[in-house]
């Protein structure tokens, strides 16, 4: 699913008002009335108070022809006019006169914290006051408001963004921002609902559908594009009745020391998982038992030293290799690093220990081989960009860092993003169960045994990423997020393949005639 901008979602709504022969106000109805049908949906006509906070924008026009259908259809709501702005919009004023024309019950006017309303934690608390055309901070009053809503803890259903939130910025005081405990996005989700420091404004998200030109969303390249089953689907390569294991590459991960040989292991059993034919393990001599025995599955050459990586020296030709997981930064293991890029030409994953040797040695970045995926979570990266102000800068440092590189950089995270030059690649699965150690270590061995079996290094790494989070998704169901460790992501790989051709299960619909009595 594409990210769109707010600069993109304007030119969109434009372009379709004019291409379907539309008003502005007519795509703003259409707009209220989805919302208005997924609360009704949900609520079938219950009369929990709804208390709809407008602004005085195009968002808080949403919020009136929202609040007018709730009240036709029979509603317990309570309507009012967050007066933070003497402007008006005209599709705002409107739709203010059709609502004053359809109850005496007309808005109330808000116009400073003495006025705050009373509201119940039972009630519902609707949010229309800001939406995407926020561009400045908001005056002192209306973050009172904001704070009310807080302390009644009531549930907030906010509309296309939670009001405070900029689509394009990280938000100086959180305060100044609404908690939705759910968004109703229009059209697209935003790339604020998906960034450590922006996501925990709202619990959960939807996109709903409002109509907008399907020629434009398809054919309009966008800077973030969210990974689901969808993306990825296109990517997956089926398998041949007459293929062999030499059909599927053989990946070489290069990795380990005294202490950390568990790394290799876990790596190169996410290869040989994901698919690859063939994996042989470098690793120093103290490795090779516990890997031969762990992994029979696994062939193994071992460093001349018993503790660490000295020299990477081997005799076979990998398709893809996998550098850095429990390597160390001993000054030895950096100089056979060094060596190794001189003469390298494989596809490359670079992780862990072999991040930090890259952010120690700047200069060995240019010898990197073209697309080579570096997978570091953010105390890695800061060792490769510096420090971030915020999100949205660190976004930046890392698409410089791409593009001078010519690499393709995983954001580990609860929402990894995979940047490649401009462009941003947001996963969608994944869950807090993945937050224990090794599932990086799992991640490496999974994108380094897509290369080999013939995948580019992006749709990989794409795939990957996206692979190991459902992985997690459906095995945490049974699991819980404590007791899942790295070794589940890899019992997980088969079930996420599986999980690519399943289809939705049809809704249950009861049969005429079968009722009890
Ligand atoms: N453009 C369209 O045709 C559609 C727009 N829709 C809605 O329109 C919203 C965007 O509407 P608007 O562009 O009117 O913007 P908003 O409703 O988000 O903002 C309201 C107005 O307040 C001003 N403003 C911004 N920050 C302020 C601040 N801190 N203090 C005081 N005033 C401030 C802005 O200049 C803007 O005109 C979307 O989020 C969506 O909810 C939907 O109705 C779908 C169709
Ligand atoms: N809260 C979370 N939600 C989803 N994924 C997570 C979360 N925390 C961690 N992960 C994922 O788990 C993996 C952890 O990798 P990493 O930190 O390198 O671990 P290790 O070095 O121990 O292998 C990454 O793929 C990351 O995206
Ligand atoms: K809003």
């Amino acid at each position: 699913m594409k990210i769109f901008s707010k600069e993109q979602i304007y030119e969109g709504d434009a372009l379709t008002a004019k291409k379907q022969g539309i008003t502005s106000t007519e795509l703003m109805e259409r707009a209220g009335t989805q919302i208005f049908n997924w609360l009704h949906l949900r609520m079938q006509g219950a009369q929990v108070p709804i208390h709809v906070f407008c602004g005085i924008g195009n968002n808080g026009g949403d919020g009136l022809v929202v609040a007018r259908h709730l009240i036709t259809h029979g509603y317990n709501v309570k309507t009012y006019i967050v007066n933070y702005s003497k402007t008006r919009s005209k599709d705002f004023l409107i739709n203010y006169e059709r609502i004053k024309g359809t109850t005496k019950d007309w808005p109330i006017l808000l116009n400073d914290a003495k006025e705050l309303p009373e509201i119940d934690e039972k009630d519902i608390i609707v949010d229309a006051i800001f939406g995407i055309g926020l561009n400045r901070p908001i005056v002192t009053w209306v973050k009172q408001l904001f704070n009310h809503f807080r302390a009644t803890k009531a549930f907030v259903l906010s509309i296309d963004v939670p009001s405070g939130l900029e689509t394009d910025a990280v938000p100086k005081d959180e305060e100044c921002v609404v908690n939705a405990g759910y968004t109703l996005s229009f059209q697209t989700p935003k790339l604020v609902f998906f960034l450590p420091e922006t996501a925990k404004y709202t619990v959960q998200w939807e996109v709903l559908d409002i109509g907008i030109d399907p020629e434009y969303l398809f054919t309009t390249p966008t800077e973030a594009d969210l990974i689901g089953k969808n993306e990825v689907l296109p990517i997956y390569k089926p398998r041949e009745k007459y293929s062999h294991k030499g059909h599927f590459g053989h990946a070489l991960v290069i990795g380990g020391s005294y202490g950390k040989i568990g790394a290799v292991t876990l790596a190169s059993r996410g290869v040989l998982t994901i698919g690859a034919g063939k994996v042989t393990a470098y690793m120093p001599k103290c490795g090779y038992i516990p890997l031969q025995s762990s992994f029979p599955e696994a062939m193994v050459i071992s460093d001349v030293n018993d503790e660490k990586i000295t020299k990477i020296d081997f005799n076979i030709t990998p398709d893809a290799v996998a550098f850095g997981v429990g390597a160390g930064t001993d000054a030895k293991t950096i100089s056979a690093f060094e060596a190794f890029l001189k003469t390298n030409t494989k596809p490359l994953v670079i992780d862990a220990d072999g991040i930090n040797i890259l952010a120690k040695k700047k200069a060995l970045l240019k010898s990197l081989p073209e697309n080579t995926v570096l997978t570091p979570h953010p105390k890695e990266l800061e060792g490769l960009i510096g420090k971030w102000t915020d999100d949205f800068d660190k976004l930046k440092k890392t698409k410089a860092l791409s593009k001078k590189y010519k690499c393709i950089v995983v954001i580990k995270g609860a929402n990894t993003i995979t940047v490649y030059g401009d462009k941003l690649y947001v996963n969608a699965t994944g869950n807090p169960s993945l937050a224990t150690a090794g599932t990086g270590d799992v991640l490496t061995g999974m994108i380094t045994g897509l290369i080999a079996q013939g995948y580019d290094a992006l749709a990989a790494t794409i795939f990957g990423v996206y692979l190991h989070g459902k992985s997690a998704d459906l095995l945490v169901e049974e699991l819980g997020y404590q007791s899942f460790i790295a070794s589940h992501v890899i019992e997980g790989i088969p079930l996420a393949y599986l999980d690519l051709f399943k289809q939705p299960e049809p809704p249950q619909v009861e049969e005429a005639g079968e009722e009890e009595n």
